[in-house]
């Protein structure tokens, strides 16, 4: 088997993205997906994304986390998105498909402002919060997220009774100013703390905004910084979601085997 990789990352959160429009990638075959993302075995990698066709869009993205699940990735899709410019699928707009339904984003230079799917609550759990952002995600707001241990105590929630069977991303919040948050994300699917995770981060922005009146937040995470855009609606609904970040192509490669 041959085939053409690059690799992009989102604020160090990294992705083998992979131009699939003659669909030759075997997709089924996700122990491939595991070596190739495995970082002592592969190319290694956060996850995995097919570029392909689809009618009444401009591409659509296939996500895969690196043990081979799938779901909505906010930094793949940017950076899915700076890829297909690249490849001239698309311009400075563009409308594609991922797992949670059609998203909308806008290219500014090594920008990418990526339109979410709209989010209809924001519920708690426990002390903590939950979110879909088109992923689900566990938010808890920490004293010093710097030295909180985002490992142990992001697995014991994803693994814990209530998120059974599926689990859950794990995000800790600690305030940096009134309208910047500081997040590390325990990542289900990657089972480990990533530099940073979009729909997370979208989450977190979402329930910091709207405790603080706010309908715009900045984020730092250990691989830079993201912001977070919305409309928050009297029904605790949020439209208009806009995820705001640089997205870049590391390297090229081919492989073969
Ligand atoms: N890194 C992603 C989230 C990827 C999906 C997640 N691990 C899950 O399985 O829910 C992002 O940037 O959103």
């Amino acid at each position: 088997m041959q085939f053409s990789f690059y690799k992009y990352q989102g604020t160090g959160n990294d992705f083998i993205m992979i131009d699939d429009r003659n669909e030759a990638f075997p997709e089924d075959n996700l122990p491939l997906v595991q070596m190739l993302c495995d970082r002592k075995f592969g190319i290694g990698a956060d996850g995995l994304i097919l570029i392909r066709y689809k009618d009444g869009f401009d591409f659509e993205m296939i996500y895969f986390n690196s043990d081979g699940s799938q779901s909505m990735c906010g930094n793949g899709a940017r950076c899915a998105v700076a890829f297909s410019k690249f490849i001239n699928i698309i311009d400075t707009e563009t409308k594609f498909l991922a797992i949670d339904g059609p998203h909308t984003a806008v290219v500014d230079g090594s920008l990418v402002e990526l339109g979410m799917s709209d989010v209809n609550s924001i519920s708690n759990a426990g002390q903590d919060y939950f979110v879909n952002t088109g992923s689900p995600h566990h938010v808890r707001f920490v004293d010093n997220v710097l030295s909180y241990p985002v490992v142990d105590q992001g697995a014991a929630v994803r693994y814990s009774d209530d998120y059974k069977p599926n689990g859950t991303n794990v995000n800790f919040v600690t305030p940096i100013s009134d309208e910047e948050i500081h997040v590390r994300t325990y990542e289900r699917g990657v089972e480990n703390e990533t530099l940073s995770c979009g729909t997370g981060v979208t989450a977190c922005a979402l329930v910091y905004g709207i405790k603080h009146q706010l309908n715009e937040v900045k984020i730092l995470t250990p691989g830079g910084k993201l912001k977070v855009r919305f409309s928050a609606a009297a029904d605790g609904s949020f439209r208009n979601i806009k995820l705001i970040g640089p997205a870049e192509q590391v390297f090229h490669g081919v492989w073969e085997k």
